[in-house]
């Protein structure tokens, strides 16, 4: 799968590892940084990673921050853009499930690089359900895209 990659100061390590561990499991992975753990703001790099996959350069994203709160938060911000905190193993494929969501916001500071490994596999094995309930909630999340903003 073609997954991009990014995140910030506080989830520099465990960005590094997720990387490698993309790399081992034969994924086309695109990394947007940061390149060095000197402090970056998260929305810069959320934002690098919500046009990978908006410009369908990539299918799913990851974003390592230190709690994965700003860099979900961020990506949300873009329309089109499904992301959400996964720190539990339900969640993990759960919010591919239901709410086809694309994004998943990791925080180094929380999840070590082991759980981090299962929560990654769990997210990007997981497909969007067919059933017409999940569909019709992420046609009214997409709604919600077209509210018009100032900027
Ligand atoms: O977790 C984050 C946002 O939800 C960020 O990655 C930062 O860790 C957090 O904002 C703390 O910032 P700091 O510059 O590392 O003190």
């Amino acid at each position: 799968m073609k997954v991009v990659v990014g995140g910030d100061h506080a989830g520099y390590e465990l960005k590094q590892k997720v990387l490698a561990y993309l790399e081992e499991q034969g994924h086309e992975v695109i990394h947007v940084g940061s390149y060095t753990p000197e402090m970056v703001d998260f929305p810069d790099i959320a934002a690098k990673v919500c046009r990978s996959i908006l410009d369908g350069e990539a299918e799913r994203g990851i974003m390592v921050c230190g709690t994965g709160v700003g860099a979900a938060i961020a990506c949300n911000k873009y329309p089109g853009i499904r992301a959400s905190v996964v720190h539990d193993i339900y969640t993990a494929h759960q919010c591919v499930e239901h709410d086809n969501v694309q994004v998943m916001a990791l925080g180094g500071q929380i999840v070590g690089d082991i759980v981090a490994k299962e929560l990654i596999q769990l997210f990007l094995d997981a497909t969007f359900s067919e059933s017409e309930e999940f569909h019709i909630r992420v046609a009214k999340l997409e709604k919600l895209d077209q509210i018009p903003r100032s900027e």
